[in-house]
Formats: structure tokens, sequence, C-alpha cells
């Protein structure tokens, strides 16, 4: 079937099952009843310390452009389940008109902790699970990926060159925004430029040296036609004995125009050696202001790996490991039910299972970043249940640790910052939207309030993610429900 820009609307891009539940609960007439879930990951990725929360701004649009129009409705109609006509006309009529609660873009976040809280009419609540955990799973994902990058070159420029390998279009454009707001400086895909404003950067590749009679010859027409913007890729037939002598003759030929040459790439062989001897190689021509761009599947492991070597490189071309996560290629956030309503009130629900990890923490919950007055840094998360007052008052609190309820602390001196901000109300968007940059410097700001134990890329110290007395009593108290 050839492709229909009606596709681009993003309502069906939902699980089967959730419209099976949607129709189940129109039939039994629960559908206006509220539900309240929560999205949450139960591990970090890449055995990082904290995970960077992004996706926010796609879950915006989605649930503002949330329509069942003509041909999906027709689509639905084909379908093997035979849904009534009754229940696609309630479709048709599908607004989102709940709640919804975020924490932003660029927080770091942490296991078990609520990210997203979503209270809404079960019809609506249901239907969106599949593409609030498409959009907050995917960029959480790269985020993380790209800020442990981050940790290994905090003072470098950072691009990120992954859209050929990328797991499709989507995951190109937003996968390299989710990378630029933790930290990285510029992509190579000019369509994510235009739609989010991130900075473009591109250099050539091997074809322009290739498709002229000699290496020099392609150098020079490059640098004639984009004289501003000269960066040359030396590798192609020796790095040394060629591409760098080549590039030196061009870069004195641009000053004697008065230009000066950004850069040299290296995209092959031993990056530590090539890059010191290159660098050596243009400060003795006197073209120590000529940078130096490495490539060639990168990751953070060798970018540490070659700093620890002394290589001097300034600038880092980063693709395919980043943009495909290749070392975990999905964050396994989860969005759970936790409360019902029945008979106007809301119930608690719990989902038990053998593994204590997967039991799910019950009732509608805030989670609070608790910050040290003193030292200004972040202690704990701590998650209450919605109304609890004495956390708000800065009291004494004390600490349970969900899976490990025996480590127990008590905490003072802090103040208790509410990390989900109310995004949706009553289907009106009440959140306004950072741009691109505001939710980078603040991601940048958020790192400050760690200590470097926690953010260290290697074997991190666990940051505590803890329960209050009320909202573990509740667990507890459900546990023994079901199992009686
Ligand atoms: N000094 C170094 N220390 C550790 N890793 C390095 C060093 N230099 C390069 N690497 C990495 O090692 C890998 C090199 O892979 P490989 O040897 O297959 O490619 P290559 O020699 O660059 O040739 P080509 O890309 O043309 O196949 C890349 O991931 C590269 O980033
Ligand atoms: O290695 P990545 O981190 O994904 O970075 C992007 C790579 O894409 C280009 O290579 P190309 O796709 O032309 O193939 P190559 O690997 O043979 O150089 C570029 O020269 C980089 O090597
Ligand atoms: O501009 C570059 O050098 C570039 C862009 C994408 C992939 N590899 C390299």
């Amino acid at each position: 079937m050839a492709y229909d820009k009606t596709y681009d609307n993003l309502t069906l891009h939902t699980d089967k099952y959730q419209i099976n539940m949607m129709y189940a609960h129109w039939k039994q007439g629960t559908m206006n009843d509220k539900a309240v879930f929560e999205i949450y990951f139960r591990k970090l990725p890449f055995g990082n310390g904290y995970a960077v929360f992004a996706g926010l701004e796609r879950i915006v649009r989605y649930i503002q452009e949330l329509r069942f129009g003509d041909e999906m409705i027709e689509f639905l109609r084909t379908q093997e389940e035979g849904y009534e006509e009754g229940f696609l006309e309630a479709l048709r009529e599908f607004r989102f008109t709940g709640n919804l609660w975020s924490v932003q873009e660029g927080d770091l976040v942490f296991p078990n902790e609520p990210l997203v809280r979503v209270e809404a009419r079960i019809f609506e609540a249901q239907l969106i699970e599949t593409a609030l955990l498409n959009f907050m799973n995917y960029q959480t994902l790269i985020a993380t990926k790209a800020s442990r990058i981050k940790q290994v070159a905090p003072d470098d420029v950072l691009l990120e060159f992954g859209t050929r390998r990328a797991q499709e279009a989507d995951a190109a454009v937003w996968g390299t925004r989710a990378a630029y707001l933790a930290g990285f400086h510029a992509t190579s895909n000019v369509r994510a430029g235009m739609m989010f404003g991130i900075p473009v950067k591109g250099t050539h590749s091997h074809s322009w040296i290739q498709g002229h009679d000699s290496e020099e010859e392609a150098f020079r027409q490059y640098a004639e036609a984009l004289p501003d913007q000269v960066t040359l890729l030396v590798d192609t037939y020796d790095t040394l004995k060629s591409g760098v002598p080549n590039a030196i003759r061009i870069a004195k030929l641009l000053e004697s125009k008065g230009k000066r040459m950004q850069a040299i790439r290296l995209d092959s062989g031993d990056l530590a050696y090539l890059s010191k001897r290159a660098r050596e190689m243009l400060d003795e021509a006197g073209l120590s202001y000529v940078k130096i761009i490495a490539s060639n599947d990168l990751d953070e492991n060798i970018i540490f790996n070659l700093k620890a070597q002394g290589a001097k490189i300034d600038i880092w071309g980063v693709g395919t490991q980043l943009i495909t996560a290749s070392d975990q290629p999905s964050l396994g956030g989860v969005y759970k039910l936790v409360a019902r309503e029945k008979n106007g009130t809301y119930l608690p629900v719990i989902k038990i299972s053998g593994n204590p990890e997967k039991v799910s923490n019950p009732g509608v919950k805030e989670v609070y970043r608790l910050i040290n007055r003193r030292t200004r840094k972040a202690e704990a998360d701590y998650i209450a249940l919605t109304g609890e007052e004495d956390i708000r008052k800065g009291e004494r609190i004390e600490l349970f640790d969900p899976v490990h309820p025996y480590l127990r602390k008590t905490v003072e001196h802090y103040e208790a910052v509410p990390l989900l901000k109310s995004v949706f109300q009553n289907g009106e968007l009440v959140y306004s939207m950072p741009s691109l940059d505001e939710i980078r410097s603040y991601h940048a700001e958020q790192l400050k309030l760690f200590w470097p134990e926690y953010l260290r890329k290697l074997n991190p110290e666990k940051y505590r993610v803890n329960f209050s007395r009320a909202a573990w009593n509740l667990k507890m108290e459900l546990l023994q429900q079901y199992q009686q």
C-alpha cells in the first residue's frame, strides 16, 4: 500500500490490546471511570548511576494531536474483533481531557520513581500507554548514553553523526535532540537542525576525494567552494604521508587569502597515534588553530581510552554507538495502574510478582528531590503519597528502601523539590514548554546538584530513592490483602 500522509497522525500508534480494553470498557459501561497510571523504569541503562529524562515534548505534541480520523475509524472497522458502531462513534468524539504530570526534560532520574503520571478516563489513559513509553524509553535512553559520552569529554566539542545507522528516521531526529539536550553541541542531520534549532555541522566524505584525480586537487576544490568552512578528511590514502601534508598546503593557501582552515578529520587507524603526530605536524607548520576531529565507531569507552593515551582530539563525531545505544538498545520503562476510581473515590491497586522488584508501587504518588540546605547537593529522592504534608514542611523524615526496607535513614535540613510538574489539566496544556536550549542549560544545572560519586561512568554510587512511611505501609497492606 502506498504511503499516505494521514499515517503521520499517531493516534493509532498503539498496541491493539489498548483498543480492545477500551472497547471492553465501553461495553461494560466503565469507559468514563478515572484511572491513574505512573511511568517508571526499574533498572538504569549502561550501568550508569542516573538517567536523563527526555521525551516530554513529543508526548505533549502527541497528546494534543490525538484524534480518530475517518480513515482510522474505517481501518478499525475492518478488524477481526468486530467493534460495534457505537464504540467507533465514541472514538470519533475522543479527546484527551485528563491530567498529566511529568518530570522535566533534562532532569536526572532514577529507578522506581514516577516520571510521568496520567490521571484520566480509563478510555484515554489506556490508549496512550504505548506511545508514551515508546517516546520516553527511547529518548531517555539516548540522552543517558549522550550524557555518558559528555562525562568523558566535558570540554570537547561533540557532534552527533548517527543518522545513517539510526533505527529509521524518527529515531535519528528525536535521538539527536536527546543527545543535544544532554550536552552534544551539534548534529549532522539537517532536518533535526530545522525542526529543533540544533546547530548543524558537516565535513565531507571519502567520496569527495575519490571523485578527484588527486587528494590535493580534491582538497583545493573543496576549499575554494567553502573557504570559510574547510574541514578536510585526511585518511583516504595515507594519513601522515599524504592527507596531513596536503591539508597543510591547503591551510597555507587559505592563509594567503586571509582565511583559516577549521579542522582535519581522522576516520580510521590508530586515532591516538595519528592525532598526536598530526598535531605535531600542524603545530610545526604554524597551524595550531587547526582543530582535529575524530570519528569511527566511537563511544564513551573508546573516547575515555583515547584521552588516557594522550590523543590530541578536539572534536568527536559520534554516530552508531550513540544513536542506537548499541550496548543496551532499550530502556525498560513501564506504565502501571496505581489507582482506579470506584464509586467516586480512588482505590489504590497493586501488581504482585514473585520478583520483588516487579511488585508495583500502589497509590497516587509524588516524588521529591531532597536537597541538603548546607551543601546544596541532592541527598535522596523521596516518594510519598499525594497529600502527605510533613515533607513539604521540611520536617525530619525517615526513608525506606522499597526493595530493602531494612535500609533506613533519617534526613533533616533539606529542601524538598517536587519533581512532577503539571503538564495537562483537564486536557489543556498548562506547562510552558521550555526551548531546547533552556532544557540543555537546565540539564547542565541539574548535574551540579549531584556528587561526582553518582555521576561516574564506572560503578557509580547508588543514589537513594526511598519511600515515605505511608507509601510503604500502603504497599505492605495491599500485599497482605492479596496474599490472603
Ligand atoms: N588508539 C586507540 N585506542 C583504542 N581504540 C581505538 C584507537 N584508535 C582507534 N580506535 C577504535 O578502534 C576501532 C578501529 O576499528 P578498525 O580497526 O576496524 O577500523 P580502522 O582501522 O579505523 O579501519 P576502517 O574504519 O577503515 O575499517 C574504532 O572503533 C576506533 O574508534
Ligand atoms: O562510525 P560512526 O560513529 O557511526 O560515525 C559516523 C561514520 O559515518 C561515516 O562513515 P561511513 O558511514 O561512510 O562508513 P565508514 O565506517 O566506512 O567510514 C563517518 O566517516 C563515520 O565513520
Ligand atoms: O560531517 C561528517 O563528517 C559526517 C557526517 C555524518 C557521518 N559521518 C561524518
